[in-house]
């Protein structure tokens, strides 16, 4: 150990461990470009994905025996395929996480050729250069840290030669300060009340998250009631100022950028409707606070910056949940809490960075996803947790892999010929079932579809029959998926009920289920502060996963900017009853349309 490091025995292994990584990166990136180019793409993939030796060997594998992969028959053939295809996770305080993917079409060989693929497009090396600060969002020139956020071991991360973790912890401590005010009532609203209520005003990443993460632990809710208001439709904000009192409640606007049209004519609406009772300006910093990476425009608000929390313009919106945007969330479920959800997506991350790629359970949930999505043609990817208090988040991911992955041209620019992010949705269960389960088992189109559960409920009423009765179906029904129902089956339990012969042959095929559709089961013990960080974590990482694979930036997010700029040219045309003629037949069609039916 050198004398610089002397003082500091973790950060000096932390140091070590990074430069350790960097050398092994320079001497192991054959396959990707790391070369330092200013705004260059440091992991531009040399070889286009389909001509690599990994991609045609499954290709060829797949063309072969893909049809022949019949889960239930890999099985049979196995006694020991769930030991195999599945692993736990085993966390300090909150019981273990059991993943299994034994209910895939794979088998030893189509694994291989999987981890072949990762090892093949530098899957571990483009990890440790987002672990160590590369800028990988080479498009908008940023690094991609939100990995920083939840770093519990304080390592150094460095940015542009500055150790980010100094500002992360302040941000955290702020964060702290906060909550504890407001939650012991020592912070207090103009007239002198505690706060009750707290409206978060954002949108994308700036809403998804904290809403789902605060539906998904109400159970550790600390006293306060939220609101999220995120739609520019006025009714969404009229209907949560019908709840609210401008006494006691609080406004978090929280918007990366601050500039964000819907955000920002929420958050007027909000203050104007707060002064229009207290009359006051002064008043605004008891009720007002800011979650953003943009002093200036926070201030240009009205918005005291004492009262804002920053963050760096490293943390994509919808990986942001765990930074300032996370205030909501803090005042939810308290500081501890809070930084428990850290901890659980810290160990995720610490498995995701040293688990063989054979035990990687992100890596695994990746490669499973790439075999569906290029090889057997599968466009949607389902999200079904079976547990209540999760109901958005199948909506939280939507974001999550459809702005990452959701592109079409390669970090080089080339147009890519396979496909890439999946149509991410789902709901949860049992309401699924009785509603589109039909055409996960008997539709024509492929559905994977993971399957996630509590083995104990937060909520165990009925004597714990609600509980056994919804675990009992999400069990039923990744079987059913996989075994289905043959039609000699089908047949005999039309017979055994005694249908006619005639009766049987005319509706016995729509009885038979073909069975072999693919699910992941991941099952916790409960849904705690931990393991909703340890899942939403994975599926980060996941989705960082195949988008290296598909050599594609998932970081950024220019799909969304189109429509936004249309959008600003077409309000001022809205702003009188003249017809239009300057867009397409269609746009000014329905342009007029809405002039002459408003009036
Ligand atoms: O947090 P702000 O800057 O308001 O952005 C909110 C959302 O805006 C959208 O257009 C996207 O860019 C999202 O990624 C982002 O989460």
């Amino acid at each position: 150990m050198n004398n610089k490091c002397a003082a500091t025995g973790a950060k000096c292994r932390a140091r070590a461990e990074a430069s350790r990584i960097g050398a092994q990166i320079g001497a192991q990136g054959q396959g990707l470009d790391f070369s330092e180019r200013k705004g260059a793409t440091e992991m531009e993939a040399k070889q286009f994905l389909t001509s690599t030796t990994a991609w045609q060997n499954l290709q060829d594998y797949y063309n072969k025996n893909g049809k022949g992969l019949v889960i239930k028959e890999l099985f049979a053939q196995d006694p020991n395929r769930f030991d195999k295809y599945s692993l736990k996770l085993s966390t300090p305080n909150d019981g273990d996480i059991l993943i299994d993917f034994s209910k895939n079409r794979i088998n030893d060989q189509v694994f291989k050729l999987l981890l072949d693929l990762a090892r093949e497009r530098k899957v571990e090396e483009a990890r440790d250069i987002m672990f160590n600060g590369g800028k990988i969002n080479f498009t908008e020139n940023r690094a991609v840290l939100h990995i920083a956020l939840r770093n519990r071991s304080n390592r150094p991360i460095m940015v542009d030669g500055k150790d980010v973790m100094p500002d992360v912890n302040g941000v955290l401590e702020h964060m702290k300060q906060f909550t504890n005010s407001i939650l012991s009532g020592e912070w207090k609203g103009y007239t002198g009340k505690q706060i009750t209520d707290v409206v978060n005003i954002g949108i994308g990443g700036s809403d998804l998250g904290p809403l789902m993460v605060t539906e998904a632990l109400k159970p550790f809710n600390k006293g306060l009631n939220l609101h999220f208001v995120s739609n520019i439709d006025g009714t969404h904000m009229a209907e949560v100022l019908k709840k609210v009192n401008p006494e006691t409640v609080l406004f978090i606007i929280a918007s990366k950028t601050f500039t964000t049209q819907e955000t920002c004519t929420n958050a007027k609406s909000a203050k104007d409707w707060f002064l229009a009772t207290s009359n006051d300006p002064s008043s605004v910093a008891k009720h007002f606070v800011a979650l953003s990476t943009n002093a200036a425009k926070v201030s240009e608000f009205g918005i005291d910056t004492a009262n804002m929390f920053g963050f760096w313009d490293w943390v994509g919106g919808r990986y942001s949940l765990w930074s300032a945007i996370g205030l909501s969330i803090s005042l939810s479920i308290g500081f501890e809490n809070f930084t428990q959800l850290l901890d659980g997506a810290f160990f995720l991350d610490q498995h995701f960075q040293t688990a063989p790629l054979e035990k990687n359970v992100p890596v695994i949930m990746a490669l499973l996803g790439v075999w569906y999505d290029n090889f057997y043609g599968a466009e949607t990817h389902a999200l079904l947790p079976y547990d209540q208090y999760l109901h958005r988040f199948a909506a939280y991911f939507q974001q999550g892999d459809m702005e990452s992955n959701g592109k079409y041209v390669t970090r080089s620019g080339k147009l890519v010929d396979y496909s890439t992010g999946p149509i991410v949705w789902g709901e949860p269960g049992t309401n699924g079932q009785h509603a589109f389960y039909q055409l996960i088992h008997q539709g024509t189109r492929l559905i994977p579809a993971d399957f996630i559960a509590p083995a104990q409920s937060h909520n165990p009423i009925g004597g714990g029959a609600h509980h056994r009765i919804l675990l009992a179906n999400f069990l039923a029904q990744t079987e059913a998926l996989m075994a289905g129902k043959a039609e000699a089956q089908a047949r005999d339990e039309l017979e055994r009920a005694g249908t006619g012969a005639d009766e049987v042959g005319r509706i016995l095929p729509h009885k038979v289920f073909e069975g072999n559709r693919p699910t992941n089961s991941i099952v916790v013990r409960r849904v705690t502060p931990f393991t909703l960080g340890v899942l939403i974590a994975l599926y980060e990482q996941k989705i960082f996963t195949q988008g290296i694979i598909w050599d594609i930036n998932s970081f950024d997010q220019w799909g969304v900017e189109l429509g936004k700029q249309l959008a600003k040219a077409i309000e001022p045309e809205l702003q009188d009853n003249n017809p239009v003629s300057s867009h397409d037949g269609s746009t000014n069609g329905l342009i007029n349309f809405i002039k002459s039916s408003r009036s």
